[in-house]
């Protein structure tokens, strides 16, 4: 191909880019509510990373979206650091996607509002996986839908014996749509993630812990943060420029053994899509 040609492509594959952005950004931003927080500790190297909605159990609303994005580009940027902790507000993680939101995508069913927000995430939480840092999420009461998809982006799982962990993606009329079963099947094997996605079944922590999906559990008396800060610096003691090289190539070996996660979250966008606003999402919506 003549060189002219390729710099033509590439302009117009920059600009389908930049509007496919343009109209996640301005579809997302219409559903404000909530933050996410960070705190960065220069001195221990671990960061802080809250979902902030406590009075809908830190469901993610548009303008969360964008903040998460955000953050995770901040801690990308961060050279010095070592781990990260993701937790929700107010002793619970997140209760998936902010169902008013979940509920404008759906009426707009012909509109491919579903698949734009589907693939925001999928790339977000991607990169939250990629992160050159250990990272852990700290769950603690509900960790349900999207909520349950998140936890799956980070390294390791420090649970509350009594944590409620469900996939309730079918119980919704949906599917997975932040990349949470290609990220389930790879830490649970398919058997084990197809039963937790087609049952919606809630689990403790402890049958977390059983199952491989919890890799810590603490109980009443324990201090969450704590215990997930004690138990991150177990893999936290040699110098950041080694801990992340070895997050890289991590990174790099789970990526060499399946097609590219770009590739399977695109396939989880279409199905996700596919669903959103069908006759089963939208009975499950009435229902709530
Ligand atoms: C990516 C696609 C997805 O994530 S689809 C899946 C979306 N998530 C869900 O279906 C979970 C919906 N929530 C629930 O099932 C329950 O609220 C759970 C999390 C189990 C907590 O139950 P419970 O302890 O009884 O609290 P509650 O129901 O009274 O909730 C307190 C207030 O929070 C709200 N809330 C909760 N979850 C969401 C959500 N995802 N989106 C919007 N609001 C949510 C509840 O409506 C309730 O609000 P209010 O106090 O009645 O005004």
């Amino acid at each position: 191909m003549g060189l002219q040609m390729q710099r033509s492509l590439s302009h117009v594959s920059f600009s389908i880019c930049s509007d496919l952005r343009r109209r996640q950004i301005d579809l997302l931003r219409k559903h404000r509510g909530g933050s996410v927080d960070l705190e960065v500790n220069e001195k221990t190297g671990i960061a802080l990373m809250t979902l902030n909605n406590p009075k809908k159990k830190n469901a993610i609303t548009g303008s969360m979206h964008l903040e998460f994005e955000e953050r995770i580009e901040e801690l990308e940027k961060w050279e010095t650091g070592k781990g990260l902790i993701v937790k929700g507000c107010g002793n619970t993680f997140c209760s998936g996607g902010d169902l008013n939101f979940v509920r404008a995508l759906a009426k707009e069913k012909d509109s491919d509002n579903p698949s734009l927000m589907s693939s925001f995430m999928q790339n977000a939480t991607t990169r939250l996986s990629n992160l050159p840092l250990i990272t852990v999420a700290l769950v603690e009461g509900f960790a349900v839908g999207g909520g349950a998809e998140l936890m799956t982006c980070c390294d390791f799982r420090v649970v509350h014996s009594s944590a409620r962990i469900g996939f309730l993606e079918a119980q919704m009329g949906l599917s997975t749509g932040w990349g949470g079963s290609v990220r389930l099947v790879h830490l649970l094997g398919r058997s084990k993630a197809l039963q937790l996605l087609t049952s919606a079944r809630v689990i403790s922590g402890i049958d977390a812990q059983k199952i491989g999906l919890a890799d810590e559990i603490f109980g009443e008396s324990d201090d969450p943060l704590e215990a997930t800060t004690s138990f991150l610096t177990k893999y936290l003691k040699f110098p950041s420029e080694v801990i992340k090289a070895m997050k890289r190539v991590a990174v790099n070996a789970s990526k060499s053994d399946s097609k590219s996660v770009e590739h399977l979250n695109a396939k989880e966008t279409d199905i996700f899509q596919n669903l959103c606003g069908g006759p089963a999402n939208l009975a499950a919506l009435n229902r709530k």
